[in-house]
Formats: C-alpha cells, sequence, structure tokens
C-alpha cells in the first residue's frame, strides 16, 4: 500500500538537517505548495523554493493547522521555537522531532496540544535519500500516522522504529553522528597521504574516493563489513601490516567506543 504524502507539512529549523530532509522529500514528490518553512534566517535555496511555491516565514496567526509538523531546531532552540507552534497543532496532526536528546516528554511539555509524536534520529545522507532513521511513536500515535511518519522518513532513506525511547541516545551516537566520524576519517586518510608525501590535492583526492567507494561497495554487497576487509588483506601483506595498527587492543575500536559514549552522554545533557 502506497501511503500518501502530508496534506502539509511545516518544517521548524531549515538548517543542516531539517533542510537535507526536505531536499529528500522534495526529491519523492511532496509538492513545494504543501510545505511551510520557519526558519528565521533561510539559505538562498529556501528563498529560491519559495518561488516555486513554498511558503516561508508566513504570519503564523494566518496558518492553519498542519498534518506534520517537522521540529528541526538545535535542542537548545525548542523553547524559544515552541510557544508559536501549539496552535498549529490539529487533532490529527503528527509532530516529527529529529531534535537529539530531547523526549516526547519534553516535547509534550512544550508541545500541550500535541498528542502524536514520532522521534526520530535521522542522519545527513538522506538529502540524497541515503539516510538511516530510528524512530520511536509516542502512546496516541494512530497506525494511519506511524504510516505518514514511514512515509516520509523512508523517503529519505531507511527506518528502524523502536519500542524502547531509551535506545534513542545511542541511535544518536552511533547512526546520527557517525557520518561525521566517516567524513573524519576520510579527512584522517588524507593528512596521512600528505604526511607520506603526496601532493596535497592528491591526498585529498585519493582519500575522498576510498571512502566513498568503500562506503558504496559496502552498500552493494551483501557481504559484511568484515569479509569486505578480509578481501583486502593479502596475508603477509601492507594492510595486514596495517590492520596490526588499527585493531590492536588500543586501536580504532575502544576509540570508536569512546567516541560514541561521548555523543550519547551529550545528548542525554541536551534532554529535559
Ligand atoms: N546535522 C545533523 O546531521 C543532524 C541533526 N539532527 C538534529 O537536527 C536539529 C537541527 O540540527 P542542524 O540542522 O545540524 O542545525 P542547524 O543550526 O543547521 O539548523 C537549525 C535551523 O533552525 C533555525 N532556527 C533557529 N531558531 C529558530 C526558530 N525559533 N524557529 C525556526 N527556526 C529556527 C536556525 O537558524 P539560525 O542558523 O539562523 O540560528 C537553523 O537554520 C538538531 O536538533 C539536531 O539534533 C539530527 C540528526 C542529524
Ligand atoms: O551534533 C548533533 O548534536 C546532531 C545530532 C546528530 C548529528 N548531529
Amino acid at each position: 500500500m502506497t501511503v500518501a504524502l502530508p496534506a502539509s507539512l511545516l518544517l521548524v529549523g531549515a538548517g543542516k538537517m531539517g533542510g537535507a530532509m526536505l531536499d529528500g522529500w522534495l526529491k519523492i514528490g511532496l509538492p513545494p505548495a504543501r510545505i511551510t518553512v520557519i526558519d528565521p534566517y533561510p539559505s538562498p535555496a529556501m528563498q529560491a523554493l519559495a518561488d516555486k511555491g513554498l511558503t516561508l516565514n508566513p504570519a503564523l496567526a494566518d496558518l492553519a493547522p498542519q498534518a506534520v509538523l517537522v521540529l528541526a531546531v538545535k535542542p537548545q532552540m525548542l523553547d524559544e521555537a515552541a510557544p508559536q507552534l501549539d496552535r498549529l497543532i490539529g487533532a490529527d496532526s503528527v509532530i516529527l522531532s529529529i531534535l537529539a536528546g530531547k523526549t516526547i516528554t519534553d516535547i509534550k511539555e512544550r508541545l500541550p496540544a500535541a498528542r502524536a509524536i514520532v522521534r526520530a534520529m535521522p542522519n545527513l545522507p538522506a538529502s540524497i535519500g541515503r539516510g538511516v532513521t530510528a524512530a520511536v511513536g509516542s502512546s496516541g500515535l494512530t497506525l494511519a500516522q506511524r504510516d505518514l511518519a514511514q512515509a516520509l522518513l523512508s523517503g529519505v532513506g531507511s527506518v528502524e522504529w523502536l519500542d524502547d525511547e531509551s535506545l534513542i541516545d545511542a541511535v544518536t551516537a552511533i547512526s546520527g553522528s557517525g557520518p561525521a566520524y566517516v567524513f573524519h576519517l576520510a579527512e584522517c586518510l588524507a593528512e596521512a597521504g600528505r604526511t607520506l608525501g603526496l601532493p596535497a590535492d592528491v591526498a585529498v583526492r585519493l582519500a575522498r574516493a576510498t571512502v566513498s567507494g568503500a562506503g558504496e561497495l559496502l552498500h552493494q554487497s551483501d557481504l559484511a563489513a568484515g569479509t569486505l576487509r578480509e578481501n583486502v588483506t593479502s596475508k603477509g601483506g601492507t594492510t595486514a601490516a596495517a590492520l596490526e595498527v588499527l585493531m590492536a587492543a588500543d586501536g580504532l575500536q575502544p576509540l570508536i567506543l569512546r567516541t560514541a559514549q561521548a555523543a550519547k552522554r551529550r545528548a542525554a545533557e541536551l534532554s529535559g
């Protein structure tokens, strides 16, 4: 069954992530005329969409209740953004929050009219339809409302529904923030290449193509990441020598664990 995209969608905060999801939704056919965006300093891209029928920064008093309200401001801005939104929530509205750390209870406290909330944690590749989102629904969410959220989230990548909201902070630490870890790996590879004597621009191109090529192979292959790693590793060769360092007891695994733990701790601090 194909679920229709929402009849009206209000995006509150069209920054890096809200803008990325909006790009994805436009690509799957959500008409600009159904979209309203609130953002104090809209990007030129957002201004251009306004020329194509998207409603940008209208007087909120003139706006009817919305089928979907997407909360995409920084968590620290929720208190400032929320008061003007409550009257835009109708009996059937779905609140889709992507705010790191903010719980369903935190959102209900700010938006007393909200009955149906989806707390989701997407990631930046949503802008090219290759995101991954984990989501949890509030107690008042109907099946039809969950299908509507699924239609939006699956339009920008894959979706994992969770029953336990407390897992969302771990999701944030792995897949929400994760693209930054991967981009940093590309930076580190380029820097290592430069240190080994490669011209800086060549090192950047090699690192970028290596990370994106390996990511694409992982995407297209049915093989586990470990098997793909083994396929690069010739016995007694260069990769084996490299992995002795990377996979040592004090290598990448404990570093990534500490990295993710720091992100999860910060998510917990942002709640409330
Ligand atoms: N970036 C990512 O990869 C991910 C982000 N998230 C979540 O998405 C949310 C947004 O993050 P991100 O896109 O990185 O941050 P950004 O700062 O890029 O985006 C937030 C946007 O909201 C705008 N804004 C500020 N105040 C208001 C307001 N009162 N009403 C409407 N808009 C407002 C900001 O404008 P201005 O810049 O002028 O202040 C900005 O354009 C966060 O809650 C984050 O946890 C979730 C998953 C991944
Ligand atoms: O850095 C952040 O707080 C957000 C949440 C996950 C990715 N970016």
